[in-house]
């Protein structure tokens, strides 16, 4: 059944399988095991080639090195190429303080890529399926999202030199565990998908059994809304860009102004997607999602008879209706530029009312990875800076050759423009930069797991 199902998918799809390469990405569990196999056992029939790419991402200790051994005991058992590397996630959390799913997500695609530039190879096939489609789209209708982010999972998308492909999205994890079954693949099972304390987890437990009972086709409905949303949205927003190009002038210093008598002359549709696609424009650093609310003043101020008004939005955007126009653009703050230098304990609460804390001799588990920064006493050079960022600043980061600008940082971790001028840099007495409280830390004064050295400790509380 899995079989026919997917193939006449790959069809739908119109994609050409035939001497295509794929990647597969296998973390051992029942979907990705399937898919290898569902290629694997077809590679003669399309003449495709098959590689096969597991990370170990060192969260479960020797439950995960165990599952490593087992996909590359499946792939040897049957001659499939394969590619194991081990990549210490927990350890990249403490740098990034990403959350771990970011975080483990981020790892695994740089290895993808990797291993697909290694082997030249077209996809990096996934094993995302039916029910994981379902969850998605009601999470994101649940949530409030709009555009293409209602159609949930993508069959296709760019990925490197080539596409990332999902063949079981038409399938339901229950056809996959059959599968599983009827080709006696014994995969294995991650505890973690087990809890119900993620959102995800919930939806799976709790609705999707229900959706199921009501209607067993429920997977195949989800999947073709999905493709028509996704088609029907990208037609809107080819044609909103097209009307609202007329309609609306975007300067260089970021502002946009709107012709308002154009702007109502669009289609309702339009004019929906145009405002989604102004603020695309305006908050395309740090993207910021409205709420409704806000998006039905923005409608009143510009349908409004009343020739002006303001709104004041999220992150310091303004909103100016001005008779016949409407004007978007960011406040421009003076920011409050300051220096401290610390020699002993003591608590500083900056001009923003964050609050900057140093401390001596205390037990490193205590402190948040994130907000706390330790250093080694008997190695650090005091005093310590804190001021506001310089032109040029750079600083040297763990897992990197040479130094990132603190400007990149910033833009790599999303602070608004007008945040960066105040927010807090830490230096020590050489003026090197050890750290971007709540971003990012240096490599200059490693610290050592268990070590019996007394600790410097830096906290940093946001206001
Ligand atoms: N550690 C990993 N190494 C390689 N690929 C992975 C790994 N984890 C996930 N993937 C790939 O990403 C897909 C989606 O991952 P996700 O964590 O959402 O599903 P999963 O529950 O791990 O699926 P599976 O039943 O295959 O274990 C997987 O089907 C697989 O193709």
């Amino acid at each position: 059944m899995l079989d026919r199902k997917v193939e006449a998918f790959l069809r739908r799809k119109q994609f050409e399988i035939e001497n295509s390469s794929f990647l597969v990405g296998v973390s051992g569990g029942p979907d990705s095991l399937a898919l290898v196999h569902f290629l694997w056992s077809r590679r003669e029939k399309w003449n495709i080639k098959v590689v096969v790419a597991h990370l170990d991402h060192m969260f479960r200790g020797n439950e995960s090195f165990q599952e490593a051994e087992f996909v590359k005991e499946f792939c040897q058992n049957r001659n499939i190429p394969v590619e194991v590397e081990q990549v210490n996630v927990p350890e990249y959390i403490e740098m990034t303080g990403l959350s771990s799913q970011v975080a483990a997500r981020d790892c695994r695609y740089r290895f993808f890529s990797k291993v697909l530039n290694k082997y030249q190879l077209n996809y990096l096939a996934l094993g995302h399926h039916g029910d994981d489609q379902i969850e998605t789209v009601l999470m994101r209708l649940t949530r409030g999202s709009t555009g293409k982010a209602r159609a949930g999972i993508p069959f296709s998308r760019p990925f490197e030199s080539g596409e990332i492909v999902r063949p079981f999205l038409c399938v339901s994890k229950r056809e996959i565990e059959d599968y599983c079954g009827q080709h006696q693949l014994e995969p294995r099972y991650d505890p973690s998908n087990e809890k119900d304390v993620y959102s995800r987890n919930r939806f799976r437990h709790l609705v999707l059994p229900f959706l199921s009972k009501e209607n067993p086709q429920v997977h195949e409905h989800f999947q073709r809304f999905s493709e028509d949303i996704d088609s029907d949205e990208s037609y809107l927003q080819e044609l909103t860009v097209e009307k609202m190009n007329r309609v609306m002038k975007r300067k260089k210093d970021g502002s946009i102004t709107i012709d308002i008598e154009g702007f109502r002359g669009m289609p309702m549709p339009l004019q929906r997607r145009g405002i989604q696609l102004i603020l695309k424009y305006l908050y395309q650093e740090n993207p910021t999602s409205l709420s409704a609310i806000h998006i039905d003043q923005l409608f009143s101020l510009m349908n409004n008879p009343q020739p002006s008004g303001t709104l004041d939005f999220p992150n310091g955007l303004k909103v100016v209706r001005s008779y016949t126009e409407c004007h978007f653009q960011f406040s421009i703050k003076e920011a409050e530029t300051y220096y401290y230098e610390i020699n002993q304990p003591e608590v500083i609460i900056l001009p923003s009312g964050d609050i900057i804390t140093f401390e001596y001799g205390k037990e490193r588990n205590e402190f948040s990875q994130k907000d706390t920064l330790l250093l080694p006493s008997d190695n650090v050079h005091l005093p310590i800076k804190i001021r506001t960022r310089k032109n040029g600043d750079r600083m040297t980061i763990k897992g990197m050759n040479g130094t990132k600008k603190i400007k990149d940082i910033f833009i790599d971790a999303k602070i608004p423009k007008y945040e960066r001028d105040s927010w807090p840099i830490i230096t020590d007495s050489f003026d090197n930069i050890i750290w971007v409280p709540g971003i990012k830390k240096s490599n200059l004064y490693p610290t050592e797991e268990n070590d019996d050295r007394r600790y410097i400790c830096i906290s940093y509380k946001k206001h």
